[in-house]
C-alpha cells in the first residue's frame, strides 16, 4: 500500500535504555560551573525552599561565591576526556551497548547540563524506540537524584504526541549483584595495597537531615548497603570495622551524619592511622569522590596524624560494574527484549 505524501517516516521499533547521571559543567571554568550550579540548585527536588525565598539567596550570594571554589575543585580532576562523571557515564553506555548487542539501543544523559535528558529521549524516539528503560544510576533512592531524573524524562514525554512506553530502574542498594560487585572491588583494592588498613570507611553523599523524617528512604538505603557490604566483606575485614559516613554537606541546615571529613579527622586520635575509603553511592567517580575524598579527604586525614590513606575507585566502567549493571538492566527489560 502506498503511503500518503505527508505520512511521517516509519522506523523499525526498538527497545532503548537511557543511563542517567547527575550532570556536570561543560568546563571547569567558573562561568561554566556557575551555569551548571544555577540549573542544579534551582531544582526544587534538590533545594526544597520556596523559590521566592531561595532564588535571591542563590542568585545574590551562592552563585557569586561558590563557582570560584567549585571551579578550583573541578580543575583538579578535569581530564583530557572532560569531566570524569561525563566521561565515565559515556564509557558505561558504550560498554553496555557492546554487552547488549544490536537488539537494545543504549544511550546516556545528564539531569543537569549536557547531554540533556529531553534531547536524548527525542533522539531515541526518532531512532524508533517505542519502549525505553530509564536508568538513573543511583543505587540508593533519593528524591533529589532518582526522582528528579525521572521527573525530567516525564516532562519531555508530556510534550510528545506518540510517547514510548516507559520503565524505570528501581533502586538497587540491596541487590546481590551490586553488593557482590562492591565486595569484589574492595577485595581487589585491598590486595593491591602496600599497607593494611585498620578500617574501611564507606562515604555516601549527604542529604539534609529533614528529608529522612519527610519519608525519603535514602538514609535507610545507605545504611542497608553498608550493612550488607560489611557482611559480604566479613572474611576479608576480619573484625576491622566498616565505618559509614556522609559527605558534601551543603548549606547551614543539619545534614545526615556523621560527616566524612569529621570522621577522617577523628580517626587518628582513636589510634586508626591507616584507612581505605570507598564511595558506594556513586556509580561513577566525579568531583565529589576524586577531589573531596581522594585529595581533600587524604589531606584532612594526614593533617590529623593519619599515615596511610587509600581511595578505592567507584565501579565505573570496570568489568564488575558493567556485569552488575547488565544483570540489573536485563532483569528490568524482561518481556521487552532478551539481549545476549
Ligand atoms: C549520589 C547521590 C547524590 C545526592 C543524594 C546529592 C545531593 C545533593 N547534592 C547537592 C549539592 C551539590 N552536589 C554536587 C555534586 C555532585 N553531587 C552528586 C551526587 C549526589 N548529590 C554528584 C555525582 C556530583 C558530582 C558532579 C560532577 O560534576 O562531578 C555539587 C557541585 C560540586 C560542588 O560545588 O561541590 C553541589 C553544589 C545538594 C544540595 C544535594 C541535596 C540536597
Ligand atoms: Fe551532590
Ligand atoms: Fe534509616
Amino acid at each position: 500500500m502506498e503511503l500518503p505524501a505527508d505520512h511521517p517516516p516509519i522506523v523499525r521499533p526498538r527497545v532503548g535504555v537511557l543511563l542517567i547521571n547527575l550532570g556536570t559543567p561543560d568546563g571547569p571554568d567558573p562561568k561554566s560551573v556557575k551555569r551548571y550550579l544555577a540549573e542544579f540548585l534551582s531544582d526544587r527536588r534538590v533545594v526544597e525552599i520556596p523559590p521566592i525565598a531561595w532564588q535571591p539567596i542563590l542568585r545574590g550570594i551562592i552563585l557569586n561565591t561558590r563557582p570560584k571554589k567549585s571551579s578550583e575543585a573541578y580543575s583538579q580532576v578535569w581530564s583530557d576526556d572532560g569531566s570524569p562523571l561525563a566521561a565515565i557515564t559515556k564509557a558505561q553506555a558504550l560498554a553496555l551497548k557492546n554487552a547488549f548487542g544490536p537488539e537494545v539501543l543504549v544511550d546516556w544523559a545528564m539531569r543537569y547540563g549536557k547531554p540533556a535528558i529531553g534531547d536524548r529521549l527525542q533522539a531515541m524516539k526518532d531512532a524508533g524506540c517505542d519502549r525505553i528503560l530509564l536508568a538513573p544510576l543511583y543505587p540508593q533512592y533519593c528524591a533529589a537524584t532518582t526522582a528528579t531524573a525521572n521527573d525530567k524524562a516525564f516532562a519531555k514525554l508530556a510534550a510528545m504526541r506518540w510517547q514510548p512506553a516507559i520503565r524505570t530502574l528501581p533502586p538497587y542498594h540491596d541487590d546481590r549483584a551490586y553488593i557482590d560487585a562492591l565486595r569484589a572491588s574492595v577485595e581487589a583494592a585491598l590486595q593491591a595495597l602496600e599497607f593494611e588498613p585498620q578500617a574501611l570507611v564507606a562515604s555516601f553523599h549527604g542529604m539534609p537531615r529533614r528529608t529522612l523524617s519527610l519519608g525519603d528512604p535514602y538514609h535507610c538505603h545507605c545504611q542497608k548497603t553498608a550493612r550488607l557490604l560489611e557482611e559480604a566483606l566479613a572474611p576479608v575485614l576480619a573484625g576491622r570495622p566498616l565505618i559509614t559516613s556522609f559527605q558534601s554537606r551543603f548549606g547551614p541546615a543539619e545534614w545526615l551524619g556523621p560527616a566524612t571529613d569529621d570522621t577522617l579527622s577523628a580517626l587518628p586520635g582513636k589510634g586508626v592511622t591507616r584507612v581505605a575509603i570507598i564511595a558506594p553511592g556513586f556509580s561513577a567517580d566525579c568531583v565529589e569522590t576524586l577531589e573531596e575524598l581522594s585529595i581533600r579527604g587524604r589531606e584532612e586525614f594526614e593533617a590529623a596524624g593519619g599515615t596511610d590513606f587509600a581511595y578505592i575507585p567507584c565501579l565505573n566502567a570496570g568489568e564488575e560494574g558493567i556485569s552488575m549493571l547488565k544483570a540489573l538492566l536485563q532483569r528490568e527489560l524482561a518481556g521487552w527484549a532478551c539481549p545476549a
